[in-house]
């Protein structure tokens, strides 16, 4: 099963920082998981023009309470199933960080191991080593200490004016003698950022009335969406919610496979209709089954898209336009999946996709390795959209629930009245 996997990442550009050994596991682990991982390059073909909307289809008979595919365009593989089969007991529900309601009973056994802090994760990143670098050498209180800290903020892509904004009212205090010394101007600097991201750090909410609540995920190739629809969906069984998987990503083959083995193995439907179908109208035909079986969570897989390619965004509103035809509130949340490593062309993909779909809350991946970091300050301040989740590994318990000072906390020198590791 492994070698699928490998086979199927071969061609994503490498991780640096993990060894042979680590990415080995990080293959089976995720693969049993819920793997994900479209060939790099792979690019959705512009979609064929606008066809008929989909005629209004009488209500689907309900549906057997055992979970099948609705349709079986294809088999899945047999080396698939044998991943999925091979799935062990999840430890992605995060206590504390669940949806709204009481935690629900969870079933099966506990995390056997406790999981990787931000800091740890995050270590790696540019940010974090920048402003470690220049603190661990005990800085003077003075205008080049502001001054290197401004050119870490920046390599580390926050952002020119979010920088000078940060700069130079530090600058001010600093003259107001407000510091007694560097780790002071640390501390304040701590503060403000932390205060740049509290607005976005908004938990994903189940709104309980939506039936179900539909959740369409989009983003541009490559950046970690079906693992993330994988994480997601482990964390949403795990909380004891009703669920089913839309095989919307109908360019990859193996999105859809991936997706049905999941679901056979964990007892949840997957609606696909194949590669090459019509996306909004595998999006139709789930949202019509999951309102017949009275699903709670319907999440739509989408195929990764550059934000330049005007008829594939255009597809995305079609996709939306079609869903609100069974459910005019329906999708109830737009969840824009963005690669961490990205840099500021983060902020034109969300500008592309916000216009398109209107985007109602984010998911960084990928911030560990070699992700900058700061391009999360820049879209927190450019956009105000809730960073529901950050994707810092590959782990189903690497899917973590955005904590604004979890995450500054990791990215600055140790020591500074932490949140503790989250
Ligand atoms: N290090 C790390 N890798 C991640 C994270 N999230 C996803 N990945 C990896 O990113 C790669 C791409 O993930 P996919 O889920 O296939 O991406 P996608 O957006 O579905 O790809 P398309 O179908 O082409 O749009 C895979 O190798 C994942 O394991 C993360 O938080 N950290």
């Amino acid at each position: 099963m492994v070698s699928f996997f490998r086979r199927k990442k071969s061609d994503k550009p490498a991780r640096s920082g993990s060894t042979d050994a680590d990415s080995e596991r990080r293959i089976a682990e995720l693969a049993a998981a819920f793997p994900g991982a479209a060939a790099a390059g792979d690019q959705a073909p512009e979609p064929a023009p606008e066809p008929d909307p989909i005629p209004p289809t009488p209500p689907a008979p309900p549906a057997p309470a055992e979970a099948a595919p609705a349709t079986e365009p294809e088999p899945v593989p047999a080396e698939i199933i044998a991943a999925a089969m091979e799935t062990g007991p999840s430890s992605a529900a995060e206590p504390g960080h669940g949806p709204e309601s009481e935690p629900e009973s969870v079933p099966g056994p506990q995390p056997v191991a406790k999981p990787a802090g931000w800091r740890d994760r995050l270590r790696g990143s540019a940010l974090a080593r920048g402003l470690s670098g220049l603190f661990s050498r005990n800085p003077r209180l003075d205008d080049d200490l502001l001054d290197e800290i401004e050119t870490a903020l920046i390599t580390a892509d926050v952002g020119v004016t979010a920088t000078t904004d940060l700069i130079e009212d530090l600058r001010k205090r600093m003259k107001a003698r407000e510091f007694v010394d560097a780790n002071a101007l640390l501390a304040a600097l701590r503060t403000d950022l932390v205060e740049m991201l509290r607005p976005v750090a908004m938990p994903l909410r189940i709104d309980r009335n939506a039936k179900p609540f539909v959740l369409l995920t989009v983003g541009v190739n490559g950046v970690g969406k079906t693992t993330t629809i994988g994480k997601l969906a482990r964390r949403f069984k795990d909380e004891g919610r009703g669920l089913m998987l839309a095989a919307g990503d109908t360019f990859r083959a193996a999105a859809v496979a991936q997706l049905q083995a999941w679901g056979e193995r964990n007892g949840v439907t997957v609606i696909a209709q194949g590669q090459n179908a019509d996306a909004a109208s595998v999006a139709f035909d789930a949202l019509q089954a999951a309102k017949a079986r009275g699903t709670e969570v319907l999440i739509a897989d989408t195929a990764g898209r550059l934000h330049t390619q005007k008829g594939l965004m255009d597809e995305l509103g079609k996709i939306k336009r079609v869903l609100q035809k069974l459910d005019p509130s329906a999708p109830h949340e737009v969840l824009m999946v963005i690669d961490g490593t990205t840099g500021q062309n983060a902020l034109s993909q969300l500008r592309q996709f916000h216009a398109a779909v209107g985007v109602t809350g984010l998911v960084v991946t990928k911030l560990d390795g070699t992700a900058k970091g700061g391009m999360v300050f820049a879209l927190a301040r450019e956009f105000g959209i809730p960073i529901r989740y950050a994707g810092i590994g590959e782990r189903p318990e690497d899917l973590r629930v955005f904590d604004a000072e979890a995450f500054v906390d990791a990215l600055l020198p140790q020591g500074l009245g932490e949140s503790g590791e989250k």
